[in-house]
């Protein structure tokens, strides 16, 4: 799930989070081997909308939408820019989707050259280009395009080195074209480079009976020869390899590479959870489970109902799995758009595609794209089932269309009747031009909107290959693609989540984080956390973009990360208090004055009632409210309780939260002065940020990051989350200067702020303790072992036995570790 992008630097193992995805619209796919096809002018279509049927539109509830878009329809189906707007999308003339000789031929010219001058990896750029646009059935020279262009392709790929994608790829050239004999012949160069000699034979004999040219045959039997005397040379007794590769073994193969489903055995771990859907007092339906769940337990796997690749991905990403694409891509069979990593891929795709790849699809906002494959298939799950496939109540999802901004139900309206006279090109008798199906598909786009998730994977940052780890690799979560879970979606929000949701190819996964109590909600997070941001920012980011305020318990009751996370520093010398700012007073203060009394609470997150009458999280970082007294819940010496202590030693904490006043002790802050001390001393963190993203780091550059982090612990609260990253950025600037003591110095502080903001087990922790481990393995210290264990104790609670998967460097820090014991 999206979530906003973290303001964290990016080498931290950020977090962002599970999140529903946002909208983007008017987000053009410019192809690269054609000029950009020209945009739709959705703006100008908006403008000319008289403002009068726009206002309506814009202040529409959900029981108007019969009339409103009615009345759009009706305006439409009279301008002529609409009907020249849909005549652009769906033309196959016009549209450049389509498949093309030419230019099939100009790129294969292009790969032929590259090839001839030695530059093979040009050349592999140029055949795959070709390839995506090269007609099936056409020939050229008197064999088939696609053919040749995947024997080319797999003699480039030989010279790389990439001998198994050779394979693949002539096998491929082989599916379409079985009599070609340069396609044996380069199949037997591939299977010989990946020593399985018997089938690299057996090629041989096949290209050399269909081979007439003599050349041709004489080039085979030489080479055939070599073969032969090779495998004398072997020992008779040598065991065969397993010489079937075929495609599948192929896909498990680069599975294996990529870290990705479905190639292990352990993504077949069962589920034993028996969940229920229930009604919530605020938040509608919710999942509760009716047994105990212990943590790490996997409580849900559901794969999409309907799913797209996002646009920026499709170059890199499989349009079916979505997992990065392999150099041997496989393109779609009837458009130039989409690529997959196998045929596998590509044949599973068909059954999910539109009837015929449709240049409006790939120009759409992704929702509008998902909203027509929803469609699509549900009119045509409705046929073959001989039902009257009629559209009403698409999906049984809730949506939030009476909250939605002005300017998107705007949007909602006019790209559903331009999904719809889009679609009719297929579906006329099943999508007649009328109100009640625009209505329809309005709702089905405020379904998407506060229902689709965002399927995500890691990234790492720096470029490197996962196994390639080193100090300064960093993790990143990317959304590649929008998917519907019709199960998953009726997960709730919570602030504090007790399961997590994450994605092997397109499966979603959701798994309990801590133990949870038969009859709990399990709630999951659509991006924002306790600890990434404070309470203000969460329920800000949801409202805006899910359209809800969220009543989870994190925001709902006082906790410690919401109160120090950009709290500021009382100015008395010994005191621990913090000073809020006017916007987290006013949230803290509000919070205070809905709560209810802690019965209000019973029943949530595992919350039980302990001998004095005090309610108690499960969240070890959590302080709450109970029984008209403030009262913390950490009662230890540690940091968290001293601060918890102080800030709470109050009696009248209804009017605690004064901006600028510690919570503490009272003093008073001129906050003001403070934001223009914490401005210069940014300044010289930005450089050293800038400098830490080129590689080249002057000490001097560093020195002054020291004395402006110096400052901030002057005027920042010393659990204030931006001291944690000033932290992190410093860490990352001695390690690249090779000075490790130093870094782990600074990791280890960003750390401890971590863990009080988020709690010790939180997964952000977890990737923090990655560099963490990862600076003491350079050390040769051996309490990396130590950071190891804590990590994979930490990850398998978030992934279980995906967590190798997904973080291909817990297996290289778990061989150093054991290294060191
Ligand atoms: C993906 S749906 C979850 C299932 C939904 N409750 C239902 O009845 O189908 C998201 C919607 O649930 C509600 N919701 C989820 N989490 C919430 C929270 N923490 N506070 C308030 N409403 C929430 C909001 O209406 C939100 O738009």
């Amino acid at each position: 799930m999206s979530g906003r992008r973290s303001h964290l630097p990016p080498w931290r193992g950020k977090w962002v989070g599970d999140g529903f995805v946002d909208l983007c619209f008017l987000t053009i796919f410019h192809k690269p081997h054609q000029k950009p096809n020209s945009v739709p002018s959705m703006e100008k279509l908006k403008s000319v909308i008289p403002e009068t049927l726009k206002q309506k539109i814009t202040k529409s509830a959900t029981d108007d939408l019969h009339s409103t878009s009615s009345s759009l329809l009706h305006f439409f189906q009279t301008l002529p820019l609409f009907h020249q707007m849909v005549r652009d999308l769906t033309d196959p003339e016009i549209a450049l989707c389509g498949k093309n000789k030419e230019a099939a031929l100009e790129a294969k010219g292009k790969g032929n050259e590259c090839f001839s001058k030695g530059d093979y990896s040009s050349a592999l750029h140029f055949y795959s280009q070709a390839l995506r646009i090269a007609p099936l059935d056409v020939e050229d020279k008197g064999k088939n395009l696609v053919a040749m262009l995947y024997l080319n392709r797999a003699s480039s790929l030989h010279k790389l080195g990439f001998f198994l994608e050779s394979l693949r790829d002539c096998s491929r050239a082989l599916i379409v074209s079985p009599a070609y004999a340069k396609a044996w012949f380069w199949r037997a160069k591939a299977n010989s480079s990946l020593g399985n000699h018997e089938d690299a034979i057996s090629d041989l004999n096949v290209s050399l009976k269909i081979e007439t040219s003599l050349s041709g045959k004489r080039q085979i039997e030489s080479e055939l020869n070599k073969l032969l005397d090779q495998s004398r040379l072997r020992s008779n007794a040598m065991e065969k390899p397993n010489n079937e590769i075929s495609e599948l073994a192929g896909l498990l193969f680069y599975c294996q590479r990529l870290q990705s489903w479905p190639c292990s055995s352990s993504v077949y771990e069962r589920l034993q959870m028996d969940l229920q859907c229930v009604s919530t007092t605020t938040k509608g339906r919710g999942m509760v489970s009716s047994t105990d769940i212990p943590l790490a337990s996997l409580i849900h796997k559901e794969d999409p109902y309907a799913a797209i690749l996002l646009k920026h991905c499709r170059e890199t990403h499989c349009a079916f799995c979505f997992n990065e694409l392999p150099a041997d891509t496989v393109p779609c069979v009837s458009c130039s758009i989409p690529v997959y990593c196998s045929l596998k891929c590509q044949v599973q795709a068909g059954g999910q595609d539109f009837p015929k790849c449709m240049h409006w699809a790939a120009v759409l906002p992704s929702d509008v794209v998902l909203a027509g494959r929803i469609l699509v298939k549900h009119i045509e799950q409705q046929s073959s089932g001989g039902v009257d496939p009629k559209i009403h109540g698409i999906l049984d999802l809730c949506q939030n269309y009476g909250q939605l901004s002005p300017e998107t139900k705007l949007e909602f309206h006019v790209y559903s009747i331009i999904l719809l006279h889009c679609l009719q090109q297929f579906y006329a008798s099943n999508l007649p031009s009328n109100s009640a199906m625009t209505s329809e598909i309005i709702m089905l786009l405020s379904k998407i909107r506060v229902n689709s998730m965002a399927v995500v994977r890691m990234k790492y940052s720096d470029g490197k290959q996962p196994l390639d780890y080193d100090v300064t690799s960093s993790v990143e979560q990317v959304q590649v693609a929008q998917a519907v879970y019709c199960g998953g979606s009726l997960f709730n929000h919570s602030c504090l989540p007790n399961v997590h949701a994450y994605f092997l190819s397109r499966t979603l996964f959701i798994r309990a984080t801590e133990n949870v109590a038969a009859g709990s909600e399990l709630e999951l997070s659509y991006g924002p956390q306790v600890g990434e941001w404070d309470c203000s920012e969460r329920r800000r980011f949801l409202e805006d973009r899910y359209s809800f305020i969220c009543q989870c318990s994190g925001c709902a009751q006082l906790n410690l990360s919401d109160l120090v996370h950009t709290g500021y520093r009382c100015i008395k010398p010994n005191c621990f208090g913090v000073v809020l700012n006017s916007c987290v007073a006013k949230y803290e203060q509000e919070k205070l004055k809905h709560f209810k009394g802690p019965n209000s609470l019973q029943g949530y997150y595992g919350i039980s009632k302990d001998d004095d009458s005090c309610e108690k999280f499960v969240h070890p970082h959590l302080i709450f409210v109970s029984c008209g007294i403030l009262k913390e819940y950490m009662v230890s010496d540690d940091n968290i309780g001293r601060v918890a202590r102080h800030i709470f030693e109050q009696t009248d904490y209804r009017h605690c939260f004064e901006p600028g006043c510690c919570l503490s002790c009272g003093s008073s802050c001129d906050i003001r002065a403070s934001q223009k001390t914490i401005a210069g001393a940014e300044i010289y963190i930005q450089r050293l940020q800038d400098a830490v993203a080129s590689g080249e780091i002057a000490t001097n550059l560093i020195t002054d990051a020291l004395k402006s982090i110096d400052i901030l612990r002057i005027v920042l609260h010393p659990f204030n989350k931006r001291i944690a990253e000033v932290e992190d950025n410093i860490a990352q600037a001695f390690c690249l200067i090779g000075e490790l003591q130093a870094a782990l110095d600074h990791c280890q502080a960003s750390i401890e702020i971590l863990e009080t903001l988020y709690g010790e087990n939180h997964i952000v922790i977890g990737n923090e303790l990655i560099k963490l481990a990862s600076i003491r393995h350079s050390m040769g210290h051996k309490s990396a072992a130590n950071d190891t264990s804590r990590m994979v104790s930490i990850f398998s609670r978030y992934y279980g036995s995906h967590a190798d998967i997904i973080f291909p460097h817990l297996r290289y820090l778990k061989r150093e570790a054991s290294s060191l014991v």
